[in-house]
C-alpha cells in the first residue's frame, strides 16, 4: 500500500506551480506508482481564465470547494462548478476553465503524469515530461 500526506507532499517536487499563474497542483499519485492514473489535489487561483486541451489524456475533475464555470469549446456550453460537482473530459474537450473564487479541485488523469508537467502552446500535457524529483 502507498500512503501519501497531502501537506508533506506540498514540500517536495510534488507541487508544481504554473509559470503563466492560474493554478498550481500537487501530484499525488504518479505514473511511476503504476496504478494507471495519476491523483493530483489542484488550486486554481481566484481570476483565473484560461484555455486547456489536453489531447494527450483524458481527465476527471471533481470541485472540492469554490466556485466557478467550465466551458466547453466545441458548442459553447457553460457549467457551473460548486463543491460536489465533477466534469469528466472523456472527449479530450478543448475547454476553458474560469475560478469566480479559489478552486480546490480533485483530479485523476489517464494516462498518468510523469510528475512536472505544465501545460505547452495548445494546453496540452506532453507524454515525455521528467518525473518528480522528491
Ligand atoms: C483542472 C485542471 O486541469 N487544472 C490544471 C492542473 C491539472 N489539474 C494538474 O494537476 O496538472
Amino acid at each position: 500500500m502507498i500512503v501519501r500526506q497531502l501537506q508533506e507532499a506540498e514540500k517536495t517536487g510534488r507541487r508544481i506551480i504554473s509559470p503563466d499563474g492560474n493554478w498550481e497542483s500537487t501530484r499525488l499519485l504518479l505514473k511511476e506508482d503504476g496504478m494507471g492514473f495519476s491523483f493530483h489535489i489542484t488550486t486554481i487561483y481566484q481570476g483565473a481564465d484560461f484555455q486547456m486541451h489536453y489531447q494527450n489524456h483524458l481527465e476527471s475533475v471533481f470541485c472540492i470547494s469554490g466556485e466557478g464555470e467550465v466551458e466547453t469549446l466545441s458548442d459553447g456550453k457553460k457549467y457551473p462548478i460548486t463543491s460536489g460537482m465533477i466534469y469528466i473530459l472523456d472527449k479530450h474537450d478543448k475547454h476553458v476553465l474560469r475560478a469566480t473564487s479559489e478552486l480546490k479541485l480533485a483530479c485523476v488523469f489517464n494516462p498518468p503524469l510523469n510528475g512536472t508537467e505544465v501545460h505547452n502552446a495548445q494546453g496540452a500535457y506532453e507524454l515525455d515530461a521528467e518525473p518528480v524529483n522528491e
